[in-house]
């Protein structure tokens, strides 16, 4: 094969095999085995020993990065990415809807309602269209470097389906199944077992050794873009379907409500869903909807006005070896 068909083809395996990297990661509807997607993969790593020249860093054959670091870069956030103000019952629910209609007047307004991931808030910057960074929260201005660790989950796209410059911020998290067997691999080694998957998310993107992340199974949802109007977007739920039709993956447990009756009916239903989930939840957040009425409403020093966090109590479990009740 020459270089000229090698492009060609190149071209070809990253469009295939990322489609299919997104039906099975990012919409969980695969069209063809594993081993079809390893035979391709296969293909394209071939040519790319043999056209060095050809591999990109948005190959998918790049997922997993070479360099073990001996340490994160730190990295400041454009905007600082904030905390959230907590409601813990239905009055506090009902106090922030009061604040809300308090000060955008008396206009029409609904509120979108998320469920709250248990996992690491981290920020994806992406410029024409490729994914060139990913960073903690860390303390909400600077945060590390964690681009490699990111890069090995497959539901983040290496390259948009546009070539937008953005920056997307979600939370990463461990799947339950995927904690439950990581703390049976580390019991078996004698290792200390992760409390939780949050712990383990965290510990996980943590790692300076890229091929250890890669090997635990993380996954993402999207929550937030920057500059939403500048894509077009004229509400929050609009931004994350614009998320979605870039190939992000986003939760679809979402849902749209007029009042705050809806949203506490909402938080009613998905407290009695949580514990069916395949990943763990610690609450709910509750946004208005209309961008122009956030701006209105506007932040405090740490959170915006326009959200809050619903934290469901804590779980107790049962510990079965001990039978001691842990609230976590
Ligand atoms: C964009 C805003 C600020 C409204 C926002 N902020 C969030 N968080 C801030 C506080 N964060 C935080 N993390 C550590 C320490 C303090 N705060 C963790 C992310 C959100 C977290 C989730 C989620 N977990 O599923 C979500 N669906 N939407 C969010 N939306």
């Amino acid at each position: 094969m020459d270089v000229k068909a090698a492009e060609q083809r190149v071209q070809e395996l990253h469009d295939t095999l990322n489609k299919y990297s997104y039906e099975y990661y990012v919409i969980d509807q695969p069209s063809v085995p594993d081993s079809e997607y390893d035979r391709l993969l296969n293909e394209l790593s071939n040519i790319e020993s043999m056209y060095p020249q050809l591999q990109t860093p948005d190959s998918p054959t790049q997922r997993v990065g070479g360099a073990v670091l001996d340490v994160f870069r730190k990295v400041r956030h454009d905007v600082p990415m904030l905390s959230l103000g907590n409601a813990f019952d239905e009055a506090d629910l009902r106090d922030f809807d009061r604040r809300v209609s308090q000060s955008i007047g008396n206009v029409p307004y609904s509120y979108v309602c998320e469920l709250k991931i248990d996992g690491l808030a981290v920020a994806l910057k992406y410029e024409d269209g490729l994914f060139v960074q990913g960073a903690t929260r860390g303390d909400g201005t600077t945060g590390e470097d964690i681009t490699a660790n990111l890069k090995t989950i497959h539901s983040i796209p290496l390259r948009l389906k546009k070539p937008f410059t953005i920056e997307v911020r979600g939370e990463a998290f461990m799947p339950k199944q995927s904690f439950i067997a990581l703390n049976c691999i580390r019991d078996e080694r004698g290792e200390e077992p992760f409390a939780n998957p949050r712990n383990a998310a965290a510990g996980s993107l943590r790692q300076l050794d890229p091929r250890i992340a890669a090997k635990r199974n993380l996954d993402i949802f999207l929550y937030s873009i920057g500059n939403p109007e500048a894509i077009g977007a004229e509400s929050h739920s609009e931004g994350l379907d614009m998320l979605d039709s870039l190939g992000f993956k986003t939760n679809k447990e979402r849902q749209v409500c007029k009042t705050i009756e809806d949203v506490i009916n909402y938080v009613k239903k998905q407290s009695e869903k949580r514990t069916k989930l395949p990943y763990e939840i610690d609450g709910i957040v509750v946004k208005v909807n209309s961008l122009s009425q956030q701006d209105e409403l506007g932040f405090t020093a740490k959170s915006p006005r326009w959200a809050i966090a619903y934290k469901f109590p804590a779980e107790e479990v049962v510990t079965k070896l001990t039978g001691i009740v842990l609230s976590v």
